[in-house]
C-alpha cells in the first residue's frame, strides 16, 4: 500500500463497494487540496456509488471495503454521529439537481444559516452576514434578497449557485461534485464550471468532479480517472489524458466526443467565455429565458 501525498485532504484506497453483488472493485484516489479531481465513465460505471461511499450515505445493506481518509481519519466504518459531524462540515456534495439539496419552502436565507447553526454554532446577524458572503463569492446577484426567495424563483443555474453556497457553509475540505452540470444548459455550464474552478484555487479545495461527460472535464479538472466496470483504467494529468489517451476504453470514450479531441483538449479554462456565464446574466435575461423555455 502506498502512503498518502503529503498534501492529500482525502484518500481512498483499494475502495470496494457490494450491493448484493460486487459493484465497485478495489478503487484508490488521491484528492489533494486546491485541486479538482475528475473521475469519468460511462452510466454504471461505478462513479456515483464511489463519492457515495466517501460521505457514509450508501443503502444500508451496501457492504464496503478498504479505505477512505479524511486528512488522516478513517471513515470507512465510522459510527453515524461521528460521521454526522464530518458530513456537510468538512465533506460536502452537490448534485446533478440542485434541488436535491434545497428545500422547496424554506427561504434560501434560512437553508444557509441552518448549516450554520447546526455545524458551527452560528446565528443571527454573525449567521446572516456570512450567507450574504457566501451568496456573493458564488455571485448570486442581490445577496440580501436572495435570501428571503425561495429555490423556485431563482434559475437553474442559480439553484445550482445556491446549493454551492450551502456546500460551502461550513467551509468545507473537500468537495463531492457529482454531474453539477449535466442538467444545465451549455452557457450555464460554463458559469459554474469556472465557478468550480475558483473555488478549488481559492478555499483550497479538494474538488472530486464526477461526470460522465469528458468535455467538462477537458475544461477544468487537473487531472482524470476513467472508470469502467467499477474499476479504475485510467489516470492521468488532463493534458496527457485527452492527447495522449493509453486505455482502449478512454479513447472509445473520447471518439464519441463531438468535435475534434484536440480542440475539446484546450487545458485553458480562460476559453470559457465569461460573458456567456449564467452569473452575467441579467434578472430580467434570466425571467426572459425561462419564460421562453416554458412556452416550447
Ligand atoms: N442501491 C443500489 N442497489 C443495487 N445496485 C446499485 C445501487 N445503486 C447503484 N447500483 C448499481 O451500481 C452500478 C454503479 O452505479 P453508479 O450510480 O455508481 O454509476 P455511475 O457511474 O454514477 O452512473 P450514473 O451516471 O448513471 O449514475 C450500476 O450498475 C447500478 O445499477
Amino acid at each position: 500500500m502506498t502512503a498518502s501525498t503529503p498534501t492529500s485532504a482525502l484518500s481512498i484506497r483499494d475502495l470496494t463497494i457490494d450491493i448484493g453483488r460486487p459493484l465497485v472493485h478495489g478503487i484508490s484516489l488521491e484528492l489533494e487540496a486546491g485541486r479538482i479531481h475528475g473521475l469519468a465513465g460511462e452510466s454504471g460505471s461505478g462513479k456515483t456509488l464511489t463519492a457515495l461511499a466517501v460521505l457514509g450515505l450508501l443503502p444500508r445493506q451496501a457492504r464496503t471495503g478498504g479505505s477512505i481518509t479524511l486528512a488522516g481519519e478513517e471513515l470507512v466504518g465510522m459510527r453515524r454521529r461521528a460521521l454526522n459531524r464530518i458530513r456537510g462540515k468538512r465533506i460536502a456534495m452537490i448534485f446533478q439537481d440542485p434541488s436535491a439539496s434545497l428545500h422547496p419552502q424554506l427561504p434560501i436565507g434560512r437553508q444557509l444559516t441552518d448549516h450554520m447553526r447546526v455545524h458551527l454554532g452560528l446565528r443571527g446577524e454573525a449567521a446572516k452576514a456570512r450567507a450574504i458572503e457566501l451568496l456573493e463569492t458564488v455571485q448570486v446577484p442581490n445577496p440580501d434578497a436572495a435570501l428571503k426567495r425561495y429555490p423556485h424563483q431563482f434559475s437553474g443555474g442559480q439553484r445550482q449557485r445556491i446549493a454551492i453556497a450551502c456546500a460551502l457553509a461550513c467551509d468545507p475540505e473537500v468537495l463531492l461534485a457529482d454531474e453539477p452540470t449535466t442538467a444545465l444548459d451549455v452557457t450555464v455550464q460554463a458559469g459554474i464550471l469556472r465557478l468550480l474552478r475558483d473555488l478549488a484555487t481559492d478555499r483550497n479545495l479538494a474538488v472530486l468532479l464526477v461526470t460522465h461527460d469528458l468535455g467538462v472535464m477537458s475544461a477544468i479538472a487537473d487531472e482524470v480517472a476513467v472508470m469502467k466496470n467499477g474499476q479504475i483504467v485510467e489516470r492521468a494529468d488532463r493534458a496527457t489524458l485527452f492527447h495522449d489517451p493509453q486505455h482502449e476504453y478512454t479513447r472509445t470514450l473520447l471518439a464519441a466526443l463531438p468535435g475534434s479531441k484536440l480542440e475539446i483538449a484546450s487545458p485553458d479554462p480562460a476559453l470559457i467565455d465569461p460573458v456567456m456565464s449564467d452569473a452575467a446574466l441579467s434578472d430580467a435575461a434570466v425571467k426572459k429565458a425561462e419564460e421562453e423555455a416554458a412556452d416550447e
